[in-house]
C-alpha cells in the first residue's frame, strides 16, 4: 500500500536530520504499529508517508487511489471550537445521517451526534475521530498516538476495537503509540524508530531485540517477559529476526 525507501527528513536543520535513511512499508490488512521515544520522528514518518513533509532525499511510493483515514496527534484546535459530534463528522467531506450514526455505533458511542465536541471525555473523542476516518470506507487507517489520554482499561478497549475494525473491514492500520505492552499484543509488525529505524519485527522479535531494550528499558522488560510468558519456546529466530540500524551499536 505504501513503501518508502531511504528516506531523510530534516525539519529545520539539514545537518541534523529527523530521519536518516529509512526503510518502510504496510502490506493490505496489517496492523503495523511505531515506538520510539519522545522526538524520534515517528509523527515525521507518518507525515512523510501521507505526503505532508518535504523530503530531503529518498521515496515514497503509494498505491494509485489508495484511500486513507487519518487520525493526526493534534485535533485540539477543531476540539476548542463549538461544534456537534454530528457536524464534526461531516468536516471536511459531507456524511449522511445514516452513515454518521452508524459510524459512532460501530466505534462504541452512538447516538453522540447532539453533544458539543467540548463536553466529550477524552474516551469517546478518540471514538469520534476514528468514526470521522471510518467514514471515507479507508483501505489504510492512520492512527498517531490514537489512545493518549486513555486509562489502562480505556487503552485496552480502544485496540481490541482497532482490530475488529481491521477483521470487519480488511483496512491496513499503521499505528504510532506509547502504550507497548498493548500494542505488542495488538501489532502484527512493529517498528522502533529513534532517528532510524532500530529493528522491527513481530511483537516478539522486537521486545527480545537488544536496541528496543535498550531504548525502553524497564518498561520493554515488561513485554519481554510477556512473550516469555505466551511463548514459553527458543527464541533463536530473534538474531536472523531483526536488523539493527546504522547508530544503534547493541550486539546481538
Ligand atoms: N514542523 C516541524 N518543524 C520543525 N521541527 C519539527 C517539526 N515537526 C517535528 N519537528 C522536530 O522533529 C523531531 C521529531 O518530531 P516528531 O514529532 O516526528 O517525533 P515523535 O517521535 O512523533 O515525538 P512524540 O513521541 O513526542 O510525539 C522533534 O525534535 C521535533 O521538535
Amino acid at each position: 500500500m505504501i513503501r518508502a525507501t531511504d528516506l531523510t527528513v530534516s525539519h529545520a536543520e539539514p545537518d541534523r536530520p529527523v530521519l536518516s535513511h529509512v526503510d518502510f512499508h504496510i502490506a493490505p490488512a496489517e496492523i503495523v504499529t511505531v515506538v520510539g521515544p519522545n522526538g524520534s520522528g515517528k509523527s515525521t514518518l507518518v507525515r512523510a508517508l501521507l505526503g505532508h513533509v518535504a523530503l530531503d532525499a529518498g521515496r515514497v511510493e503509494r498505491a494509485p487511489g489508495l484511500r486513507i483515514g487519518y487520525v493526526p496527534q493534534r485535533v485540539h484546535v477543531e476540539r476548542s471550537m463549538p461544534m456537534t459530534v454530528r457536524r464534526f463528522l461531516s468536516l471536511p467531506r459531507r456524511v449522511g445521517n445514516a452513515d454518521a450514526a452508524a459510524a459512532l455505533a460501530r466505534t462504541g458511542v452512538p447516538g453522540l451526534e447532539g453533544r458539543q465536541i467540548t463536553a466529550l471525555s477524552g474516551g469517546q473523542f478518540q471514538r469520534v475521530l476514528l468514526a470521522r476516518a471510518l467514514l471515507g470506507d479507508p483501505q489504510l487507517l492512520v492512527l498517531d498516538e490514537p489512545t493518549q489520554g486513555l486509562d489502562q482499561p480505556g487503552i485496552v478497549a480502544f485496540y481490541k476495537l482497532i482490530e475488529e475494525v481491521r477483521a470487519e473491514t480488511g483496512a491496513a492500520i499503521l499505528m504510532v503509540s506509547h502504550d507497548l505492552l498493548v500494542v505488542m499484543r495488538a501489532s502484527d509488525r512493529v517498528v522502533c524508530l529513534n532517528g532510524h529505524v532500530c529493528c522491527e519485527g513481530t511483537p516478539q522479535v522486537v521486545s527480545a531485540a537488544p536496541a528496543y531494550r535498550a531504548l525502553f528499558g524497564a518498561e520493554a522488560q515488561g513485554t519481554l517477559a510477556l512473550y516469555r510468558h505466551h511463548h514459553d519456546h527458543d527464541h533463536d529466530h530473534v538474531a536472523q529476526g531483526h536488523h539493527h540500524g546504522p547508530r544503534c551499536a547493541q550486539d546481538h
